[in-house]
């Protein structure tokens, strides 16, 4: 379904375009459907940027990203848009895709405009409400409410929702998680494993090793730009061949242990 041939991203900085940075760095990964896979890394390593160039918002500036044999980069107008009905993005703040000025379910009325102009109001209400349950939300609790009145964790799960109104077959998660509080992160997590057994393939992006772990199949850790190691999550996290993995583990918290206990 999604592929990642040996993509790179350059960007020129400086006034004068003249200094070079190269935030991803011959990147290859794939997603197929039914798949979760987490892509780790810390602050800066390009994460961001890969998901932009995966929902064909920046282009590689070298390396291929492919969906169903198709390349990203080269959609425009009416193919991009066609390409958005079967792979959207989730980004980490939900308040930031929100206008405050609007009700939050204006959302679902943009996906209509763009997508459905021709489904019927009351039948489009009917679509809402069963993908506003997809998400677990009570479309009464948050229909014709202002962002303001709505958690993050609600308007994270309307942004699901939205992008399940598409009926899309690839969801870019860039750190859904990370801003919600503990409880509704495992009902986020949840749902995503719901949807992946339903076929949905997910690319979930992440600073966080332990995130990754929960649902995903496949990791790619990124150091930098590059990928220093890829593999089924168990191979990776059991058993790391790459000394910057084994540090990143060596990191995290462990469970089950005491904090005064010392870490071996
Ligand atoms: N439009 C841009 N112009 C110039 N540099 C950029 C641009 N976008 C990203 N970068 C740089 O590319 C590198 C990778 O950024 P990116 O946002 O992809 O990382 P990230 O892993 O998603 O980080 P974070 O978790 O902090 O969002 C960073 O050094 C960043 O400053």
């Amino acid at each position: 379904m999604l592929r990642l041939d040996q993509v790179s991203k350059t960007f020129r900085l400086g006034a004068f375009g003249n200094r070079e940075l190269t935030a991803v760095k011959d990147v290859s990964l794939s997603v197929d459907p039914g798949e979760v896979v987490s892509l780790i890394g810390e602050s800066g390593s390009g994460k961001t940027t890969i998901g932009r160039m995966v929902l064909g918002l920046a282009s590689p500036t070298k390396g291929r990203v492919t969906f169903d044999g198709v390349q990203v980069s080269g959609l425009r107008g009416r193919a991009l848009h066609g390409y958005h009905r079967r792979v959207q993005g989730v980004f980490q703040d939900p308040f930031s895709t929100f206008n405050p000025v609007f009700k939050a379910d204006r959302v679902f009325a943009l996906v209509r405009d763009g997508f459905f102009g021709s489904v019927p109001a009351a039948q489009w209400r009917q679509r809402v409400e069963t993908a506003l349950h997809g998400v677990r939300l009570e479309p009464a609790d948050v229909l014709d409410k202002y962002p303001h009145q709505l958690s993050g964790g609600q308007l994270q799960r309307m942004l699901i929702a939205r992008a399940l109104l598409l009926d899309i077959r690839l969801l870019v998660a860039d750190e859904i998680i990370s801003m919600l509080d503990a409880s509704t992160r495992v009902d986020v997590l949840n749902l995503l494993g719901e949807l992946k057994s339903s076929g949905l393939g997910v690319l979930f992006v992440t600073h966080d090793l332990a995130l990754g772990t929960y649902i995903s199949d496949r990791t790619v850790i990124l150091r930098a730009g590059e990928v220093v190691e890829a593999g089924p999550t168990e191979t990776v996290f059991t058993n790391p061949s790459h000394e910057y993995t084994r540090n990143l583990l060596a990191a995290v918290p462990h469970l089950h242990r005491r904090w005064d206990e010392p870490v071996k």
